[in-house]
C-alpha cells in the first residue's frame, strides 16, 4: 500500500547566481511499513525531499500526496501528527529529558497519558537510556538528544517517521540497536524514510534505496539490488566513495 506518491516534484529556491535547482522533476512513492533510504552525494536534494513530506517546504510544481490526498489538501497540524519529522540537530526546549519527551502531549489532549510501561517502550523504540530521563536534556550529548527527539516524536504515534542522519552522532552498536529498533516499528506498519550517508547501516537496515544526486533522483531499488552494481557504475563508484570517507 502506498503512503507517499511524488509526480514530478520540482523546488527551486532564490540563489546569488540565479534560481537554485533544489528538487528536478523527481516521480516516487513511499510504501507503508517500508524502512526507506535516502543516499548520495552531499547537497544532492535528500534533505529538500523529505523537508517537502510534512509540509516544512512546499514544491513550486509537481504533487505530493499522502494516503491519497494531496499535501495542500491535508491541514498542516494533522499531518505531522501523522507524519513525525526528527531533524539532524533536534529542537531542545529547557528542562528535562523527560520533559521533552513528554513535550507534545500538551498540545493534543485526545493522547492517553504516559504510564511507565508506554514510556519504557518508547525509550526502547528510540534506543533512549532511560536512566537518563531525569538529566537536564541540554546537558545529554547530540546522539542522546537524536534519540530523545525521535522518542518525543513516537509519543504522538505516528504513522510515519521522516528521520534526517538519525545515526549520524551514534557508535557502530547503538547505531544498529536503533537500526533494529526502526525495523521493529516497521513491522507494526510504520513507514519511515530517512536519510543516511552510512551505507553499511543502509545494507543492514533498509528496504529501498532511492539515490540522489543534483536534485535528481537517479535511481530507487530494493536495498539489495542497490549493492550489487558494479565499480564501473556511477552507483558503484559512489559507493566505493563512501568506504574511503563521504564525498564533499
Ligand atoms: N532553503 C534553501 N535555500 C537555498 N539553498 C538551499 C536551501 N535548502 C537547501 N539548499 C541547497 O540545496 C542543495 C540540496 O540541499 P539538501 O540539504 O537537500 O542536500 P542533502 O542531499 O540533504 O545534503 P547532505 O547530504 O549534505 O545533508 C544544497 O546545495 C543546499 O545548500
Amino acid at each position: 500500500m502506498t503512503a507517499f506518491e511524488l509526480q514530478h516534484v520540482c523546488r527551486t529556491v532564490p540563489g546569488d547566481e540565479g534560481p537554485q535547482s533544489l528538487l528536478d522533476d523527481v516521480t516516487t512513492h513511499f510504501e507503508k511499513g517500508l524502512l526507506h533510504a535516502l543516499v548520495g552525494p552531499s547537497g544532492g536534494g535528500k534533505t529538500s525531499l523529505l523537508r517537502l513530506l510534512n509540509r516544512l517546504d512546499a514544491p513550486d510544481a509537481g504533487t505530493v500526496s499522502y494516503a491519497g490526498l494531496d499535501l495542500g489538501c491535508w491541514e498542516p497540524r494533522r499531518l505531522r501528527r501523522k507524519v513525525a519529522f526528527v531533524p539532524q540537530q533536534p529542537h531542545i526546549f529547557p528542562g528535562t529529558a523527560r520533559d521533552n519527551l513528554l513535550f507534545g502531549l500538551r498540545f493534543h489532549p485526545d493522547i492517553a497519558p504516559i504510564d511507565n510501561q508506554r514510556l519504557s517502550e518508547l525509550c526502547a523504540s528510540s534506543q533512549f537510556p532511560p536512566d537518563l530521563l531525569s538529566k537536564p536534556a541540554e546537558k545529554l550529548s547530540i546522539g542522546q538528544q537524536q534519540r530523545l527527539a525521535l522518542a518525543r516524536a513516537l509519543c504522538l504515534d505516528p504513522e510515519v517517521l521522516l528521520l534526517d542522519e538519525p545515526g549520524s552522532a551514534l557508535d557502530r552498536p547503538t547505531a544498529e540497536a536503533l537500526g533494529r529498533s526502526l525495523r521493529h516499528l516497521c513491522r507494526r506498519a510504520m513507514t519511515i524514510v530517512l536519510v543516511s550517508h552510512d551505507l553499511e547501516w543502509v545494507r543492514n537496515h533498509a528496504d529501498r534505496v532511492l539515490f540522489m544526486e543534483a536534485g535528481k533522483l537517479k535511481l530507487q531499488c530494493p536495498v539489495a539490488s542497490f549493492f550489487s552494481y558494479g565499480a564501473e557504475s556511477r552507483v558503484g563508484r559512489f559507493i566505493a566513495g563512501q568506504k574511503e570517507g563521504p564525498e564533499s
